[in-house]
């Protein structure tokens, strides 16, 4: 019987969907909403082994960005029937652990945190309601980014700061980081071990697993903080946002929304994407963009590694970490004494499937993952509406 989940990753400037049959992870179709707001948008459209459906028009919001995909089904198919909907939704703040049923008690919620997520949680709900009108019968669901973290030990998730503020770290891409542990346990032959993800997207994040349970992760309260990112910076001293207010008269949303869109890969080299600086590591700009970009990841590898005291593997995963070998090169130079080395040619061949990029018998293993963030949350989904 095949029983489709329609599943919606609403990004802060994109839509990916999939449609997707749970139990053999077969997808029927998948596509991309690029662009969302800007002048020129893109939806590429997949359904079977077909040429792609391609539109080239601007989405002004996401709300048109979703009509598009509904007429893409309708013109090129196939038949848009789910039996659930699941939706990645990134902010679960202390409220939500594992995927829950959406009812307008979790929409409020959802939207309390958005001031938590404020890139993620808003296009999050668009995607909910839309699809609540659209599939007025099905269930939906949503799948939180922080649930993996939930395991997070006090020492890990508490600041530094007064208690009544009442901010802790949270932690996101865990559906990513779940997977890929649970694939890497497979990968080792082992039941839980420890490693340290590398989740290198347009956002990022390094998470220390232990045991198979996140330990420490490097994003905090929101998704700004820890690695160097597409367009947002990572750590910085705190008090920037004090010396800003004051030096430029900036107040603390155009500190944060500067720190989120105007950073990172994009502030050091002009572009916020990895290929075009990559492209471009001949200039003085983008060699720089790529050393602060790869010691930072470093940074959280010895350091994950010295509270980890043991690891297994080091994973990559994400668009970057599946598919740029000297990012992971750069990333991981220096740390043979800890036990982690490439082999280079194992690094450097093109591949799309799980594997180690490490010398055989090497002390830590080093594995690129691709990952699946859709088939997780077809699958969480498919296991909640089947149980409720
Ligand atoms: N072959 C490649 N080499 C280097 N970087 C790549 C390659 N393919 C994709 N990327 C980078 O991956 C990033 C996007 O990662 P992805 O995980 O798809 O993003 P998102 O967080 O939006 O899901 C971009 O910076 C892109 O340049
Ligand atoms: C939480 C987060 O950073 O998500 P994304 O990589 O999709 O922006
Ligand atoms: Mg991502």
């Amino acid at each position: 019987m095949s029983e489709p989940v329609l599943v919606l990753n609403t990004g802060s400037s994109s839509i990916k969907y999939e449609l997707i049959n749970p139990r053999t992870r077969a997808r029927s179709a998948r596509g991309l909403v690029e662009r969302i707001g800007q002048e020129r948008g893109r939806l590429t459209h997949r359904a079977g082994d077909g040429p792609p459906y391609v539109r080239e028009q601007p989405f002004p919001d996401h709300g048109e960005g979703l009509a598009a995909v509904l007429a893409a089904f309708s013109s090129a198919g196939p038949e848009l029937d789910p039996v659930a909907v699941g939706h990645r939704v990134v902010h679960g703040g202390t409220r939500f652990g594992d995927a829950v049923l959406v009812d307008d008690e979790v929409i409020a919620a959802i939207e309390e945190l958005a001031p938590l997520a404020p890139l993620h949680n808003p296009v999050n709900l668009t995607g909910i309601r839309l699809a609540q009108k659209v599939f007025p019968e099905v269930p939906q669901v949503a799948v939180f980014d922080t649930a993996f973290h939930r395991t997070l030990p006090p020492e890990a998730y508490t600041y530094a700061v007064p208690r009544e503020w009442g901010v802790r770290r949270f932690g996101f891409h865990g559906t990513s980081c779940a997977y890929v542990s649970r694939r890497a346990a497979a990968l080792l032959g082992r039941d839980d071990p420890n490693l340290i993800v590398l989740h290198l997207g347009n956002g990022a994040g390094a998470t220390a697993v232990e045991g198979g349970r996140s330990v420490d992760t490097s994003m905090g309260l929101t998704p700004l903080e820890g690695l160097v990112m597409g367009t947002r910076s990572g750590d910085v001293d705190p008090a920037l946002a004090g010396y800003l207010a004051r030096a430029e008269g900036l107040d603390a949303e155009q500190v944060e929304h500067a720190l989120s869109h105007r950073g990172g890969l994009l502030a050091l080299a002009g572009s916020s994407d990895m290929r075009e600086v990559r492209a471009r590591s001949g200039d003085d700009d983008a060699r720089l963009a790529l050393a602060v970009y790869t010691r930072r990841i470093r940074k959280y590898v010895g350091a994950y590694y010295a509270l980890l005291g043991r690891v297994d593997a080091v994973v990559f995963t994400g668009g970057v970490g599946e598919n740029d070998p000297a990012t992971r090169a750069e990333s991981l130079t220096g740390l043979t004494r800890l036990g982690i080395t490439l082999d280079p040619a194992r690094n450097e061949a093109a591949s799309h499937e799980e594997r180690a990029v490490s010398p055989d018998g090497a002390e830590v293993a080093v594995l690129v993952i691709p990952t699946d963030e859709e088939g997780e949350i077809a699958h969480q989904t498919l296991a909640l509406v089947t149980a409720s």
